[in-house]
């Protein structure tokens, strides 16, 4: 197969340390395929809100919507998410080209005092802003104080140094690509802390009319990550998952065959968890999608409450 021809190409990104990392990261394999490439950062709104928790102003969109803009006016050409930020429906005349080999999708326990979970004293304090992380943590742990905590990793870290908190929980794929592994005390197993839908893997977007870009970002794509991010992903879209629902769902591909798990829990915490799992075969992205669908099934059969599509 002949490689595509060599593209001067532009990565709109976001400025954390992370985001940069992470356009980097593509920057560098794209280079290596003959292709010239720079970033384009930006600032999102997502990036602008850290007094309010993330579920109450809009959600995930926020941290997406400007890259798609510099997209969509030619100013750049593609833009590398972190998946688990990223709607699970894209809007019109944009697509994921494809995902890439996932990191570790675990989360982390992260303490000065403390090594584990286990380890925290009764009503210890825990920061996190997630939804997701709060409701597994409160089934493991009713007695812990669960405190907001927003902003960029190097902000959270700086935050938990403080004093502010006893332990933070953060994805390991963050610390780990920041060279921050050290901070990690230990990483849950995910029977404990099942992670969210598309934790640790990156995805790249591009206006769904290039095509030409569709075949120069094709080698990027890591197949087994992108079946199981999408079957993960097709149980938070049937569930009309936001980040204002509790929604964890993690799968796992061992020889053709995909195991996975998810959980709901009740935003209001008046039902316990909704846990369910299934496995298949699984060679086709219509086939991961399948079964997250009939995952999603299963959890609201066991009590979990969607979210409908509004019509319209
Ligand atoms: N919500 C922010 C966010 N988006 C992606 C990551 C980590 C990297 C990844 O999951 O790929 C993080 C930080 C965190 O949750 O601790």
């Amino acid at each position: 197969m002949s490689p595509t021809q060599p593209l001067s190409l532009v990565i709109a990104t976001r400025e954390s340390r992370l985001a940069l990392w992470q356009a980097e990261h593509v920057q560098a394999l794209l280079r290596a395929r003959g292709h010239s490439v720079s970033l384009l950062g930006m600032t999102t709104q997502g990036d602008q809100i850290l007094d309010r928790s993330l579920s109450k102003v809009g959600g995930k969109g926020l941290f997406v919507k400007e890259l798609e803009v510099a997209l969509e006016e030619g100013r750049a050409h593609i833009a590398v998410h972190s998946l688990k930020d990223v709607p699970m429906d894209l809007p019109a005349g944009f697509a994921l080209a494809c995902v890439m080999e996932r990191e570790d999708p675990r989360d982390a326990f992260v303490s000065p005092r403390y090594a584990s979970l286990d380890a925290l004293p009764q009503g210890a304090v825990v920061g996190t802003s997630s939804l997701r992380r709060q409701v597994l943590l409160q089934a493991l742990r009713p007695d812990l104080r669960i405190e907001p905590l927003r902003g960029n990793l190097d902000t959270r870290l700086r935050k938990l140094d403080e004093g502010n908190y006893d332990a933070i929980v953060l994805a390991a794929a963050g610390l780990k690509r920041l060279g921050l592994q050290d901070r990690i005390r230990t990483e849950f197993a995910t029977s404990d802390m099942l992670p969210a839908a598309g934790q640790g893997a990156l995805g790249i977007e591009i206006r769904s009319d290039r095509q030409d870009l569709m075949e120069a970002l094709a080698p990027l794509a890591h197949q087994e990550s992108w079946l199981t991010v999408t079957a993960e992903r097709a149980v938070s879209r049937s569930m009309g998952g936001s980040c204002s629902m509790p929604l964890a769902a993690h799968g796992r591909l061992v020889q053709g065959t995909l195991h996975l798990e998810a959980a709901w829990g009740d935003p209001d915490g008046r039902t316990p968890l909704v846990r369910a799992s299934a496995s298949a075969p699984v060679a086709t992205l219509a086939a991961a999608d399948a079964l997250g669908v009939e995952i999603a099934a299963r959890l609201r059969a066991g009590g979990a409450r969607g979210v409908d599509p509004v019509a319209g």
